[in-house]
């Protein structure tokens, strides 16, 4: 017969599987019901041995009291904004810069993916288990809401498999359509606070100092990025972006379904007019779409442009026959 304690790892272990085929895989695997029946099982041998209690136990995802103000994480690695495009000649202009800054042989590939509209967060992981997240904030220090975060269901409190010693995670946290009109129905049915959109929905609910508000609110979230890495040697092998994000799926993070592996600028264009054509039929809000060099190498070569201000512009002479004397 089971000890209470291999009991508790065998709930845990179920109810982790079940969030991976609902959240990761888009594929239920149980019923609410029996899913709350495993989650109530495994809080009353809790409370019966409160010693047996872990972090990345479900039942301590809604654990933390409110703060009275919001710590600062300073990002390791910067969290990038994006350069637009507009349409499909600042998208080709965008292809011809980075073609003739590094020759390529051949065409390039990008990872394709929608540009989801909610707010960018780093997630961190050590020895696999969550302990810190944090908003983008300038790019480079952010608000810690750990404890916001880890009441979100798609975000696993620890990551499946052979994990690395360090991994930050970025991605976008939104609030799916479906989610935002019922948050909405019940705010005016209530007189609470209607949001305009679910970008703001989003924003308001990971910006409450209480964690058990944000714990009511429908949050999903999707990774798209890695950040700092230690000992990551599964991430390392390929130098593909999109691979990457595969061995995120496999380590149990969401990654968004409709992201693409394309070769080219016409299969880039394409990819754009398809999620276009899509958009209304997608289940949340994007503002366009994101295409990213899958090549690490070649990211690595093309660099980043330090926002230059678009107020100001050197206007050069042509270079001068340097005077010799
Ligand atoms: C580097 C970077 C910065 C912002 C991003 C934003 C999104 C997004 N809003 O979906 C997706 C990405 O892959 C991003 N990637």
């Amino acid at each position: 017969n089971q000890t209470p304690q291999q009991r508790l790892q065998q709930l845990k272990d179920q109810l982790a599987y079940h969030n991976h085929q609902y959240y990761v895989l888009d594929n239920p695997s149980i019923p609410d019901a029996d899913y709350d029946q495993l989650f109530l099982e495994l809080k009353q041998i809790e409370q019966q041995y409160p010693e047996l209690i872990t972090s990345d136990s479900p039942t301590q995802r809604v654990g933390a009291a409110p703060l009275s103000k919001f710590g600062q994480v300073s990002h390791q690695v910067a969290m990038l904004s994006l350069d637009n495009a507009f349409d499909a000649d600042d998208f080709a202009a965008f292809y011809k810069r980075m073609a003739d800054r590094i020759d390529v042989s051949k065409d390039f590939e990008f990872c394709a993916e929608p540009k989801l509209d909610g707010l960018a967060v780093s997630i961190r992981y050590e020895q696999g288990l969550l302990v810190q997240a944090a908003t983008r904030g300038d790019g480079f220090t952010g608000e810690d809401i750990t404890a916001n975060i880890k009441t979100i269901r798609a975000i696993p409190l620890k990551l499946q498999g052979d994990v690395p010693a360090v991994l930050e995670v970025r991605g976008e946290v939104f609030m799916p359509l479906a989610g935002f009109e019922a948050m909405n129905d019940k705010a005016r049915a209530s007189g609470d606070k209607v949001f305009a959109n679910p970008r703001n929905a989003a924003a308001g609910s990971l910006r409450q100092l209480d964690p058990k508000i944000t714990a009511t609110r429908p949050l999903m979230f999707y990774a798209y990025a890695v950040g700092a890495v230690e000992d990551a040697t599964q991430l390392l092998n390929g130098n593909s972006h999109y691979q990457r994000l595969q061995q995120l799926k496999a380590w149990g993070l969401p990654v968004c379904p409709e992201i693409r592996h394309v070769t080219g600028l016409q299969a880039a264009l394409d990819y754009q007019q398809n999620i276009l054509t899509k958009r209304a039929a997608l289940p949340y809000e994007i503002d366009g779409v994101v295409l990213k060099v899958d090549d690490l190498a070649q990211q690595q070569a093309l660099g980043f442009v330090a926002r230059a201000p678009r107020w100001a512009i050197a206007f050069k002479f042509p270079a001068q026959e340097k005077t010799t004397t």
